[in-house]
C-alpha cells in the first residue's frame, strides 16, 4: 500500500491516534520507532522485528492521524485527539440535534487502554475529563430531574429504547443504602423517591461505596468551557453496558453487586429496533440514570465499573475480558417553549485487550472467551480497514459491521441507514480510535493491531550489506573491479558480489511475499469465517421462514378443514331434511293410494288434540283408580273375603285407549 500523507481533515468520520506507553521492562528491546515529522506532531512509526527473530527483516511503516509518545500526559491526549470537538458535536449546533460521537481505545492487554480512557487512582482518564467539560458547559442550564419534576416524565417519555429510567439519587440510594444521597447532592435536590425496582441489600453497603474524595481531581479542565445555547435546558442521562462473549449486559442493573454472587445469571439485552425507533437499532431495556451533577455522574461511572470488575473476577481479575460501553446522552430543548427534546450521545468504549489465545494461560470457558474477543477484534479490524480504504477515496466498500455485536454497536450509527428518509436529521457518528502500544511489548500482538488499525501502511526490506563487500572491507585485497567476465580474481569477486546482491534481493522479495501470504491467509480465514457466519445466518433465516410457512400453511389448512366441515354438515342436514320430506310425500301418497284402491281404513298419527285428550283421560283414570283403591281398602276393612276382592278387581280392569290406537297403527 502506498504511504498516504496521514493528517486528514478532522471532519472525517474516523480518526485513529496512536499512544505509546512507557515500558515496564527497561532491558527489553524496542521494536517501534516514531518518525521525525516536519510538521509539529509525529504521524508515522516504523516497526522492526526484534533481532532475535532472524527470519523476518521487513520494516513496516504505519501512519496515524497523530502519534503520542511515551511522555505525553493525559491532558495532551485529551486536547490532541479531538475529544473536545466530539463533545461540541454531541452538544449540537444551535437549535439542532447533536451529532453522536464515539471514543474507543484499542490495544494489546496492558498497553494502556484503561489508563487512557478511565485513568488511574492518581489521574483522571478521558471519560472523567469529558464529563467534567460537559457539566461545566451546561452549568445551571441542567434540568431538575427529580421524580415528579416535569422534565423527568418528559425525558422518560422521549426514550425510545424501552429503558428503565431513574434519577441518580434514587439509583445510588438503592445501590448503597439509606442516606447516601446526602453525600452526592443533586442540583435538583431530589426528594426521596420510590424506586421499587431496586431492592436494597444492606450487606453490600459500606464495602463497595465508591468514595468521591478518593477519586482523582487532576488533570483539571476548569478552563475548558464550551459554548452552550443560552435559552436551552439540558439533561444528561448515563447508561453503561458490557459486551461479553458477544452478548450485551447492563452494568447498572446491579445484578452482581447486589447478589454478592459473581456467578449470578445475568439477562442479556438485545440490540434491536424498537416500536418507537423502527429505523434505528438501540440497546433495549437498559437502566438509564438522569444525573444532576458531575459528582453523581462519577459515582454512576464507578458503580458500573465495579459491577464490570466483580462480574469479571470469575474468569480473570487482571485483564478486562469484556468490551465496556459508557454512554452519555445529552438532551436539549428550549427552556421556555419546552417542546421536544433533541439528543446526541457520546459513547466511550474500553475494548477488551487483544491477546493471543495461546499466550493466555487459560482453558475452557476462558479460552472460548479469548476466542470471542479475538474474533470480535478481528471483525473490528476488517471494518477499520475497509473504512480507511473508503476514506482514501479509492473504493466504496460496504463495511461488514453486522458480523458481530461489537462492530454492530460501534459502527451501525456511522452510516446512513438504508431507510434514510426516516432519519435524515441524524448525522453519521464521528469516531475517534486511540490505539495504545508498548514499544517494548509483545511484537507479534502489537504489530497485528497496528496493521489493521493504521490509516496507511508500507512494507520495505532493507538491503543486506553484501557479504563480499564485508569480506573485502576487512582485507587488504583491493583489486580493481573487472567487468570483462574473465576469471581474474577481481572478475570472480565481481560475479560473487553480483550473485550475492541478487540473493539479497530475492531473499527480500521472498520475505515480502511471505508477509503478504500471511496477511492473505489471515484475510482468507477471516473471509471464510464470515462466510460461515453468513451461511449460518442464512440457514437460521431459512429455518425461520420454513417455520413461518409451516405455521401459515397449518393455519390455512385448518381453516379450510373447518370451512369444509361446516359445509359438509350443512349439506348433510339439507339432505336429511330433503329425505324426510320425500318420505313424507311417499307415505302420504301411499296412504292415499291405499285408501283409494282397497278402501282400507288407515289410522293416521294421532293429532296433537287427540294426544291431549288421551292424557286427560289417563289422568282421569288415575284419579278413578286411586278412588277405587281407597274404596277397596275401605271394603277390606269391613271384612270382605280376599277371593271376592280379587274378583271385584278383575271385573273392574281398565282399558288402555292407546292400545286400540296401536293396533290400528300396526295394521297400517
Ligand atoms: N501512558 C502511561 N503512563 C503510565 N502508566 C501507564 C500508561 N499506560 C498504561 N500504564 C500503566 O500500565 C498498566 C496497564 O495499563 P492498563 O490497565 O491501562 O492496560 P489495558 O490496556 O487497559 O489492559 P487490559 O486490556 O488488560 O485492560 C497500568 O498500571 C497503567 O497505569
Amino acid at each position: 500500500m502506498a504511504m498516504e500523507p496521514p493528517p486528514r481533515p478532522s471532519n472525517s468520520l474516523f480518526d485513529v491516534y496512536l499512544r505509546l506507553r512507557p515500558s515496564h521492562s527497561a532491558n527489553a528491546q524496542r521494536f517501534l520507532d516514531v518518525e521525525e515529522s516536519e510538521a509539529d506532531n509525529p504521524t508515522h512509526i516504523t516497526i522492526k522485528p526484534p533481532s532475535s527473530d532472524h527470519r523476518k527483516r521487513a520494516i513496516e511503516k504505519f501512519a496515524f492521524t497523530r502519534v503520542f509518545e511515551e511522555d505525553s500526559p493525559q491532558m495532551e491526549i485529551f486536547k490532541g485527539t479531538g475529544v473536545v470537538p466530539l463533545i461540541e458535536g454531541v452538544l449540537g449546533a444551535k437549535g439542532r440535534d447533536g451529532r453522536d460521537g464515539l471514543l474507543a481505545t484499542l490495544g494489546v492487554t496492558g498497553s494502556g487502554k484503561s489508563h487512557t480512557i478511565l485513568g488511574t487512582k492518581a489521574q483522571r482518564g478521558l471519560t472523567q475529563m469529558a464529563l467534567d467539560v460537559l457539566f461545566q458547559t451546561i452549568g445551571t442550564q441542567l434540568v431538575q430531574s427529580f421524580y415528579g419534576a416535569p422534565a423527568f416524565s418528559s425525558l422518560a417519555a422521549t426514550d425510545v429504547s424501552e429503558a428503565h429510567m431513574f434519577t441518580a439519587t434514587a439509583f445510588l440510594d438503592s445501590m448503597y443504602g439509606d442516606n447516601q444521597s446526602e453525600r452526592f447532592p443533586s442540583r435538583a435536590q431530589t426528594p426521596m423517591p420510590d424506586c421499587s425496582s431496586f431492592v436494597t441489600n444492606p450487606t453490600i453497603r459500606s464495602k463497595n461505596i465508591p468514595r468521591l474524595s478518593a477519586l482523582p481531581q487532576k488533570p483539571s479542565v476548569h478552563d475548558m468551557e464550551l459554548p452552550s445555547e443560552p435559552n436551552a435546558e439540558y439533561a444528561i442521562i448515563i447508561s453503561m453496558y458490557e459486551v461479553y462473549n458477544d452478548r450485551i449486559f447492563d452494568l447498572l442493573a446491579g445484578n452482581v453487586m447486589k447478589s454478592k454472587n459473581t456467578n449470578v445469571k445475568r439477562r442479556a439485552l438485545l440490540f434491536k429496533s424498537t416500536e418507537q425507533s423502527p429505523d434505528r437499532k438501540v440497546v433495549a431495556g437498559l437502566t438509564k440514570i438522569i444525573c444532576g451533577s458531575l459528582e453523581e455522574a462519577l459515582m454512576i461511572l464507578e458503580t458500573g465499573l465495579m459491577e464490570r470488575k466483580v462480574a469479571g473476577t470469575g474468569s480473570n481479575a487482571v485483564s478486562s475480558r469484556s468490551h465496556g460501553f459508557f454512554c452519555v446522552e445529552v438532551k436539549k430543548r428550549n427552556a421556555q417553549r419546552k417542546g421536544p427534546w433533541s439528543s446526541g450521545t457520546l459513547t466511550i468504549v474500553d475494548l477488551a485487550g487483544s491477546e493471543r489465545a495461546r499466550n493466555a494461560k487459560t482453558a475452557g470457558a476462558t479460552l472460548a472467551e479469548a476466542g470471542k474477543i479475538n474474533e470480535s477484534l478481528m471483525y473490528l479490524g476488517q471494518c477499520m480497514q475497509m473504512q480507511s480504504d473508503n476514506q482514501e477515496g479509492n473504493r466504496q466498500n460496504i463495511v461488514p459491521f453486522r458480523q458481530c455485536k461489537l462492530t454492530e454497536l460501534l459502527f451501525s450509527n456511522s452510516f446512513p441507514s438504508s431507510n434514510s428518509r426516516h432519519h435524515h436529521h441524524h448525522q453519521p457518528q464521528k469516531s475517534i480510535m486511540i490505539v495504545t502500544a508498548d514499544p517494548k511489548g509483545d511484537f507479534n500482538a502489537t504489530s497485528q493491531i497496528l496493521r489493521y488499525s493504521a490509516l496507511a501502511r508500507e512494507v520495505t526490506v532493507p538491503r543486506i550489506p553484501s557479504t563480499t563487500s564485508t569480506i573485502l572491507s576487512g582485507t587488504t585485497l583491493k583489486h580493481a573491479t573487472s567487468s570483462s567476465g574473465r576469471s581474474t580474481p577481481s572478475g570472480v569477486l565481481e560475479e560473487l558480489e553480483h550473485a550475492n546482491a541478487q540473493i539479497a534481493r530475492l531473499t527480500a522479495e521472498i520475505e515480502v511475499f511471505a508477509l503478504r501470504l500471511t496477511e492473505e491467509t489471515a484475510r482468507r480465514k477471516a473471509a471464510e469465517q464470515s462466510w460461515r457466519a453468513v451461511e449460518e445466518h442464512v440457514q437460521d433465516i431459512e429455518q425461520e421462514i420454513r417455520d413461518e410457512c409451516f405455521a401459515e400453511t397449518e393455519h390455512a389448512v385448518e381453516q379450510e378443514r373447518r370451512r369444509w366441515q361446516t359445509a359438509w354438515d350443512a349439506e348433510q342436514d339439507h339432505n336429511e331434511q330433503h329425505m324426510d320430506r320425500k318420505i313424507d310425500v311417499v307415505i302420504k301418497a301411499t296412504k292415499a293410494q291405499m285408501r283409494e284402491e282397497q278402501g282400507v281404513k288407515i289410522y293416521e298419527d294421532p293429532d296433537p288434540e287427540l294426544k291431549e285428550r288421551v292424557e286427560e283421560l289417563e289422568r282421569e283414570n288415575e284419579l278413578l283408580r286411586a278412588k277405587l283403591e281407597a274404596k277397596e281398602r275401605e271394603g277390606q276393612a269391613k271384612s270382605a273375603s280376599p277371593v271376592k276382592k280379587m274378583r271385584v278387581l278383575k271385573a273392574k280392569r281398565w282399558e288402555d285407549p292407546e292400545a286400540t290406537l296401536r293396533v290400528g297403527m300396526d295394521s297400517d
